[in-house]
């Protein structure tokens, strides 16, 4: 709803009232629609200023009521409507005013915001494009370039910035509405024909704005078609009058609105909201489960991870002992720690942060820190060794977490004198950038640690997910089964480069051979080698390529044995020009060693098509996705579909793997899976999981009721 009062007699005060964003909802607009009206008509009254309640001006539309039929009064003709009175109306903007909310407010005559506020069209983030007048009104505002920059990215504008733009007119530290008042009255009587954005003239773009811009997105977006409409849309407002302009922008949002990416996108902004909601099997939940403060840290290993956690912890303001035993490593370690700090400082003119960290070698000063990452690399005697000194060096009531991305947090807990403290935190590479953080709960972590872990998360600007404890947990665990097909892909006739094409054909930012020589061969040889897959611990007794009773393709460990690591050896699955090189090149020496590897275990190479390869990874992932739900690892779909899109670059305009499942049908999964399963009777994943065969069974239900065919979780307590 909207509230309505009169101030000093004269100034009609609209007040946008639904907590906790303001949202533009079928009622708000309604309300304010009649409020302008009333003040409008009102004799007494020779100024209006809309603001919103709780210190937030407006979230934008109510994105929720997109996913049905839209009712109420449209945005358009209502900011219109406020264009065109006769009498001044100011937005006084607090908190936010993002999509509808900025459109709204760019409809008023003037803006002033304070100076904490943030303004900007996100609306290409949810597919779709600023439609009740962003894309013609803003760029008659600030000019073409900067609002084209604004609306294909959807990036956020802190106040000062708005102003230099000339987004807002004013920015204030005072009460906004008691300034955004006065400002009103102020200008009572004077002309209001300039301040109509829609009557603007605009000035000629640049030439070649739009063709390099389009260029660049076409290139950036991964096949998103929100952010190609979007710069069709100011194209329009360029060169057509604000009315022609206005019409395309409604065609071109009639094509995204019902849209599978905008379908896509709207469910993960809400499944990222989601899974700050985490419960866990025995009941406990974010609602009832308190984190304690974390002031003092530790991060142990100061290798790639571990310095990204130690500046991620600094960036967040907490004070870090980086402790690393290996001189060389430790000295390596401070030097790029530091640089990145200077970096940071540099970026937003600030002093460096570096005092927050102190460097030693000494695992004993660690007695009094409040939380321990474990970040040292992936060998469980190591990382036991570890678990048992801190418990005795620890304070009683630290949290000792462990960065481990696959190994069992339940053995490292039983090591220690206080498992219910022990808890995963596996931060993604580069642990500065990367967005997703995975806490693993073991049997015996307590609420307080889970909830302490994802609260940490939230401080270090993550977005963190609670899973259960399994080898590889939710994001490696499906992962290792999309590797393992790729490599299945090649055995049987495929090259990197075709496997790669038709992965980032879907919209991944790197296919999945281009990742590995990322990271690096070695990272998978030594998992490998630790699940006896390969070296010592493998039963030769087996025929070639089968492991474990199950088929197995020794290709990367081949490439390992070579010396062929990646980019840092030059040479993987791809040649790169120098040992570090990014730039891959196919590399026929590979081609020739396929073809000998398929000549010597008797394998005919055959053509493999795009959609094979897709359903061969994804679909496998998928399947090991409804597993993980069955075995109550993930409490629902949205959390391994954030995972998958903030950790490992599933293009964001498709959701998610399980998503994506939902959108391609669940029977459709179901039918491929047999079939390859049947084809594949060695790779045991590839059969069906029982809850996938359950929900085809109940008639494929939308993804956001599957959670009520998950199991129900049991109580430890
Ligand atoms: C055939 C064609 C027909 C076309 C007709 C359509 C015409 C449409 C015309 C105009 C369209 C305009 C489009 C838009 O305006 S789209 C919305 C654009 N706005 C956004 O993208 C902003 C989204 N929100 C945020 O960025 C943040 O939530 C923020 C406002 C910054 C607040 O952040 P924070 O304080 O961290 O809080 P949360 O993010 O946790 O949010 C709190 C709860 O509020 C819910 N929320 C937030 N924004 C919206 C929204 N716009 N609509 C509905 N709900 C919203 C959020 O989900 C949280 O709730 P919960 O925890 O229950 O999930």
């Amino acid at each position: 709803m909207a509230k309505y009062s009169r101030l000093h007699g004269s100034v009609g005060l609209i007040s946008l009232a639904n907590p906790p964003v303001n949202a533009l909802s079928s009622v708000v607009r309604h309300a304010i629609s009649e409020k302008v009206a009333k003040a409008f008509r009102d004799p007494e009254v020779t100024c209006v200023v809309i603001c919103g309640e709780n210190g937030v001006f407006c979230g934008g539309a109510d994105i929720r009521e997109f996913a049905s039929t839209m009712r109420g009064p449209p945005l358009v003709p209502m900011i219109d409507a406020i264009e065109e009175g006769e009498k001044p109306v100011v937005a006084a903007i607090e908190g936010v005013a993002f999509g509808g909310g900025l459109e709204l407010a760019l409809g008023c005559h003037y803006r002033i915001a304070h100076y904490k506020a943030r303004v900007g069209l996100p609306e290409v983030t949810l597919g779709l494009l600023p439609a009740a007048g962003g894309t013609q009104r803003l760029p008659r505002l600030t000019g073409v370039a900067p609002a084209l920059q604004l609306i294909t990215t959807g990036r956020h504008v802190a106040a000062p910035e708005a102003l230099k733009l000339g987004i807002v007119d004013q920015v204030t530290e005072q009460n906004t509405v008691e300034v955004a008042v006065q400002f009103a009255k102020s200008v009572v009587g004077q002309a209001l024909h300039n301040r109509r954005l829609s009557l603007r003239q605009l000035s000629c773009p640049p030439d070649g704005l739009f063709e390099e811009t389009m260029a660049q997105i076409k290139q950036r977006a991964r096949g998103a078609v929100a952010p190609i409409a979007c710069v069709q849309a100011v194209k329009a407002a360029a060169t057509l009058p604000f009315k022609a302009g206005m019409d395309k922008e409604r065609d071109l949002m009639a094509t995204l609105f019902n849209s599978g990416q905008a379908k896509a996108l709207q469910y993960s902004f809400f499944a990222q909201r989601s899974v700050a909601k985490w419960n866990l099997p025995n009941g406990a939940h974010s609602g009832i489960s308190k984190a304690r403060a974390v002031h003092r840290a530790a991060v142990i290993g100061l290798g790639t991870m571990g310095r990204g956690i130690v500046v991620s912890l600094v960036r967040a303001g907490i004070s870090v002992i980086a402790m690393e035993t290996n001189e060389k490593q430790l000295h390596t370690g401070k030097k790029m720690v530091i640089a990145i700090l200077e970096k940071d400082a540099q970026k937003h003119n600030a002093a460096p942060r570096a005092d927050l960290v102190h460097f030693t070698e000494r695992l004993s000063d660690l007695s009094n820190v409040d939380l321990v990452i474990e970040a040292v690399y992936e060998d469980m005697v190591l990382k036991k060794d570890i678990f048992k000194q801190l418990s005795m060096i620890c304070k009683p009531d630290a949290f000792l977490c462990t960065n481990t991305s696959a190994l069992n947090v339940d053995e490292l807990a039983a090591v220690t004198g206080r498992p219910e403290m022990v808890v995963g935190m596996h931060f993604f590479a580069p642990a500065h950038v990367m967005k997703l953080l995975e806490v693993v709960y073991g049997q015996h972590s307590s609420p307080e640690a889970v909830a302490t872990a994802m609260q940490l998360g939230k401080r270090l600007g993550k977005v963190s997910v609670a899973v259960g404890n399994c080898p590889g947990f939710v994001g490696n665990r499906m992962m290792k089964l999309y590797v393992e097909q790729a490599h299945f892909l090649l055995e049987e006739g495929a090259t990197p480069e075709q496997v790669d094409e038709a992965l980032e054909e879907f919209g991944f930012a790197m296919g999945i051979f281009k990742v590995s020589d990322l990271s690096g061969l070695d990272v998978g040889w030594r998992v490998r080698k630790e699940a006896g897959l390969t070296g010592a611990g493998v039963d030769w007794k087996e025929p070639p390529r089968r492991r474990q009773g199950r088929r197995y393709s020794p290709l990367a460990d081949l490439l390992c044995e070579k010396g062929h690591l990646g980019q840092k050896t030059s040479r993987g699955w791809y040649l790169y020009e120098k040992p570090g090189g990014r730039d891959p090149k196919p590399d026929q020496g590979l081609h020739s060693f396929l073809v000998e590897y398929r000549s010597k275990y008797g394998l005919k190479a055959r053509r493999i098509d795009k959609d094979e390869v897709l359903e061969r990874c994804l679909f496998s992932l998928i399947n090991e996705g409804f597993c993980i739900l069955d075995d109550g690892i993930a409490s629902g779909p949205e959390d391994v579909d954030v995972i998958y899109v903030h950790g490992y670059g599933w293009p964001r305009h498709r959701g998610g793997p399980m998503f994506y499942a939902d959108m391609v049908g669940l029977s459709k999964v179901l039918e491929r899976l047999e079939f390859y399963h049947q084809a594949h009777p060695d790779v045991p994943y590839l059969k069906p999981s029982p809850l996938l065969r359950k929900l085809v069974r109940n008639g494929s239900p939308p993804i956001r009721e599957w959670r009520e065919f998950l199991k129900r979780p049991h109580s430890h307590l």
